[in-house]
């Protein structure tokens, strides 16, 4: 069995525990950098990531992070995939710039706080109810990341190798087939590791 850990610091991080304990995988709330250790995998919840980026540096997580990243799976979902992205369109500096894309928060305009919308997302499957709270979008991605999934033209789901991000929040709804994708995800690269 996998173990992945949900960042702590902030967020929503219990709906995620679930979604993974029901994709068959150990779950543990990360609050702590030496908790990475025995991680198999990690997700970055949604949440506010101006305020994430303030306490990874307080609780000391940033090298911590990009160095497991180095090596290990990691999944973001809304200011997940903002903490997760190369590049903030308007902020001359981003944060853990693993994937290769550029995002631009709070995209989707303030009439449209929250919204639902029935996503086709590739290696995970169709008919998808995407929940998007103040989400951003990728506006751009390098060669290297592939695109999952579009909501009006608007990218809202990638993958770069292992690393995976959604704009919306997958666990939030009982569907737990994009968890499921990364705990397999997290199993192919432990097997990777250990052969
Ligand atoms: N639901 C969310 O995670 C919203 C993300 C938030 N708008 C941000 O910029 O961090």
């Amino acid at each position: 069995m996998v173990k992945i850990g949900v960042l702590g610091l902030q967020g929503a991080v219990r709906e995620h525990i679930l979604a993974l304990e029901a994709s068959g995988a150990e779950a543990v709330i990360v609050k702590k950098a030496e908790q990475l250790d025995d991680l198999d995998g990690l997700v970055m919840p949604g949440g506010e990531s101006t305020a994430m980026r303030r306490l990874i540096d307080k609780y000391d997580f940033l090298q911590p992070l990009k160095d497991f990243a180095a090596h290990k799976p990691v999944f973001g979902t809304c200011a997940g995939l903002i903490l997760m992205a190369k590049k903030i369109h308007g902020q001359d500096s981003a944060h853990l710039e693993l994937i290769d894309m550029t995002v631009e928060r709070n995209a989707f305009g303030r009439q449209v706080d929250s919204f639902e919308a029935d996503l086709m997302i590739t290696h995970v499957g169709e008919d998808f109810a995407g929940v998007f709270i103040r989400a951003p979008y990728i506006m751009e991605v390098g060669q290297d990341v592939e695109i999952l999934s579009k909501h009006n033209d608007r990218i809202v789901a990638a993958q770069q190798g292992h690393f995976l991000c959604a704009a919306f929040h997958p666990e939030l709804t009982d569907d737990y087939r994009m968890h499921a994708y990364f705990v397999e995800m997290a199993k192919e690269k432990k097997k990777e590791t250990v052969a």
